[in-house]
């Protein structure tokens, strides 16, 4: 039976069709390269990391399939400037129309707000993507290795690199990250939450986490929602995170990464 992720994947698949249509790869190139060179996401985290700090995604979230909306009205613009005010990091931004709500301007919006580097979040499936992807903005991209084989995932990742983008590879059992551990990308996010059931477990990162070396930066993804959370992770060696819902239901979604941080 068809769960949530091959339907997201699916429709992806038609996305990918229209827009060629719409505009081919080589257009989205061109306008890529008229842009200013993407920000070092993975740099700005080992930096955070380096200076004892936790490394913090904050993403600008409208929606989820899991929980529905998770704020109206949506300020991208405003939720990114409060993020950076507040001592984020990076930013993750929703670009998925259907499911998130999100919207691929969102990206450009969020960017420009808060001088951080983002990354595109949506499900990537291919090179168009990955092109599209930079044409937007982006800084870097989510590769998520359930919805990829070894080939494609290296495919996208070169192709990611050849753009000067970084790449967050996603992971949520050790098969998967044996799979991620094969690629270049320093940058790996285990994902608490299963996204074909929708279960989240915090001992996900803590059950992985011993897989990745030094070389490696292990970002723990999704049910981040308390200070107690925070300090789990990091008394576990895990200094950085993504985190989405808990910010959006805040008032000041900024406030809340710092009382979340503090
Ligand atoms: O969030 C969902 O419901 C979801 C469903 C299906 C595929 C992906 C999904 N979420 C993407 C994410 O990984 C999260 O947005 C991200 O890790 C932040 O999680 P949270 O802090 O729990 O909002």
């Amino acid at each position: 039976m068809s769960d949530i992720l091959d339907k997201i994947l699916a429709t992806k698949r038609e996305e990918i069709a229209l827009g060629k249509q719409i505009l081919t790869e080589v257009q989205w190139l061109t306008k890529a390269a008229r842009l200013e060179p993407a920000r070092g996401f993975i740099k700005a985290m080992r930096a955070a990391v380096a200076a004892g700090k936790p490394a913090v995604i904050a993403e600008v979230k409208r929606a989820s399939p899991s929980k529905g909306i998770l704020r109206e009205p949506f300020d991208p613009e405003a939720i990114a400037k409060s993020y950076a005010e507040h001592g984020a990091t990076c930013l993750s931004v929703l670009t998925d129309i259907q499911y998130f709500k999100g919207a691929p301007q969102y990206l450009d919006m969020a960017r420009q707000a808060s001088g951080l580097p983002a990354i595109r979040k949506d499900f990537i499936i291919d090179t168009y993507q990955v092109v599209q992807a930079r044409g937007l903005g982006a800084d870097a991209i989510l590769l998520i290795v359930s919805a990829l084989d070894l080939p494609q995932l290296l495919e996208l990742e070169s192709c990611a690199h050849e753009l000067g983008m970084d790449v967050l590879v996603e992971v949520h059992d050790d098969a998967e990250m044996d799979i991620a551990l094969q690629m270049k990308t320093p940058l790996v996010g285990v994902n608490n939450r299963n996204l074909r059931t929708f279960e989240v477990s915090l001992d996900t990162t803590l059950a992985l986490r011993h897989k990745v070396g030094e070389q490696h930066l292990l970002v723990t993804e999704s049910g981040i929602t308390t200070v107690d959370d925070v300090q789990r992770m990091r008394s576990h060696g895990v200094h950085a995170f993504l985190v989405g819902e808990a910010f959006m239901r805040a008032s000041s979604p900024g406030e809340a990464l710092a009382e979340l941080f503090a």
